[in-house]
């Protein structure tokens, strides 16, 4: 899937990923000189093993094709809680829900609730504009709203290869479907810069929302989330639960509402023959646009274009960013009446993945219906969204049995990410003990480092630091590390460490070399590391401990994912504490050792001081 910095983009690649928000090799600036970039949403993860348990056949399937009522909900929204969930809402909560609905409910096209004849009005016109889908094989039904809310599920076994439904290209909906951007003339609309980043799809779905019926999406509008969990809709007071992880920073609130500002108000301000100025404080307000942005946020897919497109480029619209869910090309698709072998996953590297990344253009960010219909969950991916010529394949991956959820991939991020993006957590059983993502990660700011090398070492030059802190930054190395479950320490971390240690001599050799220290960890490295992850462990508000409690008592559901956020990341940064000290401890013994040794104290066996003597 795609990156989302508030409503503008990052981007992914590769087989339907979402962008990690995982990263080992974020940057931003250390100290106060520098400006801080923030790369993270570029950067490409590692993943963690686990195994979960597919979904059973519950008791609350019922199938949708059959035309049974199975009651289904609005999606993602918190609707579905307030009858079906394990969470207990707060009346703040409630007042909250019913005041958002409230502010949507004038929206004739966001409804706030969708309904079974939404959902099979959808159907119905998906299946009428050649979308089609193997109602033998799979189903729409509505999850626990902790397992995914609407999602899909398989009827019978189905295998590896098979295809589940397909969408024409031309059901997609973005700046290169959505008539829109020709209405308003491609040149006004890059004066507006409404080809850079989100805010010009955005507009398009505003657009199309405002049309009602006469929107050829109409259909698709309707069962779209209108309410969200994630944290761009939080008041103060739950994201200060928030405090200590990194969710809050990358919100990017401002920078959405600054394209707002920027290009969209001016653009709909420029056409009241497109934008009927009476639907200006609905369809094209600010609201709306956190709403159009968080559906891209959560639902898009990366869409490269076909070959009849490329050739048509110079008549379409040239953005340059990407958005969600990446979409796989397709080998020999015909030719194998439509079904993709695994072998046709085309593996990309990472810097393969960042190079693209800048190229990436933002007329690939497509809303794709029903493909938008999958969840997913920690690796348990078992289909893919694969493109051809003239229309997307979702196929899966692997056996899915009879019973069992059909799940997407988001990218395996961690619950951070998760939340940000799409409004819940993944909370599962660790190898290391307790429920969380084994996605998870935990950020240090290497501005921990330098202040604590500063305090323990008053006697360094304020000015020979920042001049080495510009230097590591020059040659590219990272201001933020990223701590995993494998609870090891990132080699730059140490490696910065040992920098701001160097003597003038070591340092001025270092840097004739251009080549940044090993990141040898002896036990002053150790020392300052263990110094600065429990410095980042009292950046959040509470203990494990007390998370622990509140979690076993009545929390509302933004808090709960808070405290599940910052107890997976507290998790990682004492695992790694633990291990840095059980060194410290194995270090500070083997030195005694030596110290024995060097003073001619020797506590060797007596059989080993015979042979010394001997030799
Ligand atoms: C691409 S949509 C998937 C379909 C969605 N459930 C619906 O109702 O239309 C992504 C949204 O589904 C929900 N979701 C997906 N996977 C989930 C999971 N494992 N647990 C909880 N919610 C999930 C989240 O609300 C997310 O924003």
């Amino acid at each position: 899937m795609n990156e989302m910095r508030g409503h503008s983009a990052g981007r992914l690649r590769g087989p339907m990923k979402r962008n990690s928000g995982k990263s080992s090799c974020t940057r931003a600036s250390i100290g106060d000189k520098i400006p801080r970039r923030n790369h993270s949403d570029a950067c490409q993860y590692h993943m963690q093993a686990s195994k979960k348990d597919k979904h059973p056949f519950d008791h609350w399937y019922t199938p949708t094709w059959r035309g049974k009522d199975n009651n289904l909900q609005h999606g993602t929204s918190a609707d579905q809680r307030g009858s079906k969930n394990n969470f207990n809402l707060t009346e703040s909560d409630r007042q909250s829900i019913m005041e958002a609905r409230n502010a949507i409910g004038v929206l004739r096209r966001l409804p706030p609730r969708m309904s079974t004849e939404d959902l099979k009005a959808f159907l119905a016109w998906f299946q009428s504009h050649n979308g089609t889908i193997d109602t033998e094989s799979m189903d729409i039904v509505t999850f626990p709203a902790p397992e995914g809310g609407r999602g899909a599920i398989a009827i019978k076994d189905i295998p590896e290869g098979h295809t589940l439904f397909t969408i024409p290209r031309s059901l997609t909906l973005s700046t290169r479907t959505s008539s829109l951007p020709s209405k308003f003339g491609l040149d006004a609309w890059k004066q507006l810069r409404l080809h850079e980043g989100w805010a010009g799809l955005i507009l398009c779905m505003m657009w199309e929302a405002a049309r009602g019926p006469s929107s050829e999406w109409s259909e698709y509008f309707a069962i779209l989330p209108a309410v969200f969990d994630t944290p761009m809709f939080w008041d103060n007071a739950d994201l200060e639960e928030l405090k200590g992880t990194s969710v809050v920073e990358k919100l990017g609130r401002d920078d959405a509402e600054k394209d707002y500002n920027e290009k969209v108000v001016p653009a709909v301000q420029v056409r009241p023959d497109l934008f009927a100025p009476k639907d200006i404080p609905t369809y094209y307000s600010l609201h709306t646009y956190h709403i159009m942005g968080s559906r891209i946020l959560s639902r898009s897919f990366n869409v490269e274009k076909s070959e009849l497109e490329e050739d048509q480029e110079n008549t379409t619209v040239n953005t340059s960013i990407g958005s969600g869910m990446d979409v796989d090309p397709q080998e020999g698709g015909d030719e194998h009446d439509g079904e993709v072998q695994n072998k046709h996953v085309v593996e990309q590297v990472e810097e393969e993945e960042e190079e693209e990344e800048e190229e990436e253009d933002s007329s690939d960010i497509a809303m794709v219906p029903m493909a938008d219909m999958l969840n997913a969950q920690y690796e348990m991916e078992n289909a893919k969204l694969f493109y051809e010529e003239t229309e997307l394949k979702m196929v899966s991956t692997k056996l899915i049995k009879a019973g069992g959820q059909i799940w997407n991939t988001y990218g395996d991020l961690p619950n951070a990410e998760l939340l940000r993006r799409y409004g819940h957590v993944d909370l599962l059983p660790l190898s290391s003990g307790g429920k969380g993502n084994p996605g998870d990660v935990t950020e240090v700011k290497a501005d921990i480092l330098v202040t604590l090398i500063k305090e323990r070492h008053p006697e360094l030059s304020p000015e020979a630091t920042q001049e080495r802190i510009d230097w590591w930054l020059e040659e590219g190395g990272d201001d933020t590390f990223i701590l995993e479950f494998d609870f090891e320490i990132p080699p730059a971390l140490a490696s910065l460490t040992r920098l701001l240690l160097l003597s003038s001599v070591e340092w001025e050799k270092g840097r004739e070399k251009g080549r940044p220290p090993k990141p040898k960890m002896d036990s002053e490295i150790l020392a300052i590391v263990r110094d600065a992850l429990e410095r980042r462990l009292h950046e959040y508000p509470t203990t494990l401990e007390e998370d622990e409690l509140m979690l076993s008592e009545s929390v509302s559901l933004n808090k709960r994912h808070a405290i599940i956020i910052r107890g997976g990341e507290k998790r990682i940064l004492l695992g790694t504490l633990e291990r840095v000290k059980v060194q410290l401890e194995k270090d500070k013994a083997s030195s005694g050792t030596t110290k024995n040794k060097r003073k001619g104290g020797d506590d060797r066996s007596p059989e080993a001081k015979a042979k010394k003597s001997r030799r």
